[in-house]
Order: C-alpha cells, then sequence, then structure tokens
C-alpha cells in the first residue's frame, strides 16, 4: 500500500478508513528534558517527561507562563529536538534525527499552525490553491474538488476562489486548518491556535478541529483559552518543564 493510500482527506474527506499500518499513537514523548543554554545561564524548560499523544483526539496542553508548553509543543512539531529522551512522531524517532531530517519528517507528517491566522497563508494564493499546495508539499496532491470539498467541510464554501486578505481572521484560520489537515499529517500542532480570534471565529476554527479530530486527526493544542479546554478529550498539565497531575 502506497503511504497515502486511505488518505482521510485526499479522495474522500468524509469516509476514507484510517491506514490499518498506522502506529496506534500520533506521537509519544519517553524521558523527555530541554534545556536552553545561553551565555549566561542555563533553563530548564522540560524535565523528565513521557507521554503519549493519541490519534483522532484533541489534547490540550496547559500550564502557567513559562511551564513548557511551547517547548514542549516545537518538539512534537520536530522543530526542535530534546537534550534527553525520546520523541516519536507517526512511528519515527525524531530525536535522533539531524535538522533536514526532522525537516523531512516535518514536512510529510506534522503540521505547525501558528497564533496569527495571516501567518499560516500565502497571501499570493487563493484557498484552494493554499490547500492543494499544501497537500503536493506533504506528497500526497489533491484534486481541485477535494480540495473544494475540504474547504466546504470546514465552512468555507464559496471563498474557495479569495485569498487571505479576503477572508476574516477566522476563516483564515480555518483555510489554515484545511492545509493542516490536508494530505494526512500524523500531527496538527497549534499554539494558542485562538488567541488572536473573538468569540464566533474561535468557535467555528474549534468547532472544525472537533470535528476532524472525530474523523481522525490527532490534535495538539495550547491554550490558556476555557474554549479550547471544553472540546479537549485529553490533557498535557506542565509546571515548571514537569508533568503534574490534574
Ligand atoms: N530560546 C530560548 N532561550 C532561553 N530560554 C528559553 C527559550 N525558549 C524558552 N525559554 C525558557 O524556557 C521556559 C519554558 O518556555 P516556554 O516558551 O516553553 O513556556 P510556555 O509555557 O510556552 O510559556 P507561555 O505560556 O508564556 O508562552 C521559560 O522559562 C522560557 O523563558
Amino acid at each position: 500500500m502506497s503511504d497515502h493510500e486511505g488518505s482521510r482527506f485526499a479522495a474522500d474527506p468524509l469516509d476514507a478508513p484510517v491506514p490499518a499500518a498506522a502506529p496506534a499513537a500520533a506521537a509519544t514523548c519517553r524521558g523527555v528534558g530541554k534545556t536552553y543554554r545561553t551565555a549566561t545561564e542555563s533553563v530548564t524548560a522540560l524535565d523528565d517527561v513521557t507521554l503519549s499523544i493519541p490519534r483522532a483526539q484533541v489534547t490540550v496542553v496547559v500550564g502557567p507562563s513559562g511551564s513548557g508548553k511551547s517547548s514542549l509543543l516545537r518538539l512534537l512539531a520536530c522543530i526542535d529536538s530534546p537534550d534527553t529522551g525520546e520523541v516519536h512522531v507517526a512511528g519515527q524517532r525524531v530525536d535522533r534525527l539531524g535538522a533536514r531530517g526532522r525537516r523531512r519528517l516535518r514536512q510529510r507528517q506534522v503540521a505547525y499552525l501558528f497564533q496569527r491566522p495571516g501567518e499560516n497563508l500565502l497571501p499570493y494564493l487563493d484557498a484552494v490553491a493554499q490547500v492543494r499546495l499544501a497537500a503536493s508539499l506533504r506528497g500526497a496532491p489533491v484534486t481541485e474538488d477535494d480540495a473544494v470539498a475540504l474547504l466546504d467541510r470546514l465552512g468555507l464554501a464559496g471563498r474557495a476562489g479569495h485569498h487571505p486578505a479576503q477572508l476574516s481572521g477566522g476563516e483564515q484560520q480555518r483555510l489554515a486548518v484545511a492545509c493542516g489537515v490536508v494530505g494526512d499529517p500524523a500531527l496538527v500542532v497549534a499554539d494558542e491556535p485562538t488567541a488572536e480570534l473573538d468569540t464566533a471565529a474561535a468557535e467555528l476554527v474549534l468547532a472544525a478541529m472537533e470535528d476532524l479530530a472525530a474523523a481522525g486527526v490527532a490534535f495538539v493544542l495550547s491554550s490558556h483559552d476555557p474554549r479550547v479546554m471544553a472540546i479537549a478529550d485529553g490533557f498535557v498539565r506542565l509546571d515548571h518543564g514537569r508533568l503534574v497531575d490534574a
């Protein structure tokens, strides 16, 4: 079976099955530590973190400012690598990869959404072209009809030909979610995805994420927002870089 057969958001975004060979968890961390060193100090951002990110769920990372949420998200997104411990994404061991290996894995298996919706999009492409480009970069090209069907699913029917500047912040973030899930990455990571959105827009983005998680996408979100917590299937709670119980 090729990499992309059975893709949930390729030929038929609604009904295609989850690939049988997929690993049980979208990602795992085992004994992970991360310390930032500057000329004058070292800051331990993560300390002995062991966790599993399930498929088909929304996992929300919570904790006070400075507790290590963004650091954890960057490791799961294969942007950074830990100093100690193991990180696995889509069944591949990330901590042994160099920057180029992480970039390759990230390109295929991870979507990372920034807080500011516009930063997730290219200003010169319309919505359908953004989705198709994201799929192609992931090595899983989709037809225009497939891209439009995904946009419809995210409540962007009739917006396929619009450029980011012609979309509201909430519409831009839903387009970013469409680009995030197309081509079946193992993990969609979003740091404070509703921080820049008003209540109505945030609710539409979160409803889209909830719907897509039910269809098989693994989301990992960091947030202080109660609306985000309301759609969580599970939590990762951090304090001073360590996991804490609820
Ligand atoms: N590049 C860096 N260099 C030095 N220290 C860093 C760096 N990035 C993060 N830190 C420190 O690591 C710790 C964890 O930071 P991190 O950004 O992961 O926390 P956070 O929980 O996401 O915080 P916030 O909720 O404020 O965004 C903090 O003490 C922070 O100051």
